[in-house]
């Protein structure tokens, strides 16, 4: 037995990073830079950001380099510049380019692969990485919700390791005792930029006030999914899929400081919190080195300093959209899916001005409503995104509309 303080020898993991130039892309590199002798970076997968892409593969030396969008050519002169201005010239990694870039790269093997997309798109890389036997850091919670049970049975126990605060602390918490002791998942929520607002309030919410997060820097979808509290809608449906739990056992919890990221009740009354700066460094260093510890990657809590952390129940008047998530989850199948997509359509047109902030979550519900679970098969990927495909273009079809 190791003493305290004491950390795991070392041995080096290679880890492949879908979504590199994102929020969770860019810190799960900031982790692995201090961390070199643990980790080498097998591949890296991005959209359309190639500048830094590039600059990322060059810094890391890299061996498979991966773009959604652009072209081969433009991906290739990145590197050479930013290879030739490190003095490594003869830096020349493979290239892949297109739509499935980052499933290919998902495929390829490494001992961890951190799917850091964003949507409903990160479905295909989230299988591949799993058909691959590598670990999936999973950042990218919209795979596992709309897959459901296509993601589960593809993975083998423990193969999933959750990235999402709060999933990352129940993983935690849950080392604190025994699977049939757990009585109760309690989820925390920051309650978002418009905690204690009413539906009044809300109704001349702004794109920038709605990207204004109390405590977090992500990227632009799930900041808008907090502020309208879909996020949490997603992160409850989550923890049923990744701990099993049913839906009746899964509380939300307003807590606007977010340094408890989420806690589980024992069936003693015993409740076992996991807590920290609200921060994704410690969530994303578990990911990639599980069950171990990181040394030093943040701060921890400072007792020293007064401070009052505060718990609120969910006003689910004002922000349905973890009710409307509790009923999809239920439900199951591709409702799931449906509820995900609608929300990515209206997201999308919320920032465009199409619609407005409360619209989001009445056109996902308007969208849900009409959903027929028997019309579409979650058992197959292309079962799961033709669901995908028809919620999106029944959301298109109200917000065109008018919502009317
Ligand atoms: N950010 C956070 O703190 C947290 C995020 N999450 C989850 O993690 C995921 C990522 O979030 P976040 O990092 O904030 O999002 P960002 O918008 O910051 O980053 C998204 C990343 O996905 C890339 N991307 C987009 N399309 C593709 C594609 N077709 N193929 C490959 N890569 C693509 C983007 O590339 P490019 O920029 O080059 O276009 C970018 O690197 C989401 O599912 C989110 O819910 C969960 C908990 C916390
Ligand atoms: C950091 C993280 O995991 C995000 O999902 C974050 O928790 C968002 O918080 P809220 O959705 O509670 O605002
Ligand atoms: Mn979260």
């Amino acid at each position: 037995m190791r003493s305290v303080g004491e950390n795991a020898p070392v041995i080096s993991r290679t880890v492949s990073i879908l979504g590199s130039t994102g929020s969770i892309g860019t810190q799960a590199l900031d982790v692995i830079g201090r961390n070199r002798d643990r980790f080498t970076v097998r591949a890296l997968a991005a959209g359309g950001n190639i500048d830094l892409l590039a600059r990322q593969a060059v810094e890391f030396e890299v061996p498979f380099v991966a773009a959604a969008a652009g072209s081969v050519q433009d991906l290739r002169s990145a590197l050479a510049w930013y290879a030739a201005g490190a003095g490594r010239a003869a830096y020349a990694p493979e290239v892949v380019v297109g739509a499935d870039a980052a499933t290919t790269v998902a495929a390829i093997g490494a001992h961890v692969v951190l799917n850091g997309i964003t949507g409903a798109i990160g479905l295909r890389p989230t299988l591949a990485a799993l058909a691959s036997g590598a670990t999936l850091a999973l950042a990218n919670k919209e795979s596992l919700i709309i897959g459901g049970d296509l993601v589960r049975a593809a993975a083998r126990p423990d193969q999933i390791v959750p990235v999402d605060s709060e999933h990352s602390a129940i993983a935690q918490s849950l080392r604190g005792g025994r699977r049939e002791e757990v009585r109760r998942l309690v989820v925390t929520a920051s309650g978002g930029p418009f905690r204690g607002w009413s539906r009044e309030q809300l109704r001349e919410v702004t794109p920038e006030q709605a990207l204004a997060h109390p405590n977090y820097a992500m990227g632009k979808v799930i900041t808008t999914n907090s502020a309208t509290l879909v996020n949490k809608g997603l992160e409850v449906i989550e923890a049923h899929l990744l701990f099993d739990v049913p839906f009746s056992a899964i509380d939300v919890v307003v807590h606007p400081q977010q340094w408890i990221h989420s806690m589980v009740e024992f069936r003693d009354g015993s409740t076992i919190a996991q807590m920290g700066p609200p921060r994704m460094l410690v969530p994303i260093a578990l990911g990639l080195s599980w069950p171990d510890r990181l040394d030093d990657i943040d701060e921890p809590c400072d007792w020293s300093r007064a401070q009052a952390w505060e718990f609120h129940p969910l006003d689910d008047d004002a922000f349905p959209a973890v009710r409307l998530a509790r009923q999809v989850g239920e439900a199951g199948g591709t409702a799931p899916a449906v509820y995900n997509a609608a929300n990515e359509v209206c997201v999308e047109a919320f920032h465009g001005g199409r619609i407005s902030f409360l619209d989001i979550v009445d056109t996902v519900a308007r969208v849900v409503e009409a959903h027929d679970g028997s019309d579409h098969d979650s058992s197959s990927v292309e079962g799961v995104l033709r669901a995908d495909t028809w919620a999106r273009e029944r959301a298109t079809a109200i917000v065109e509309k008018g919502n009317r």
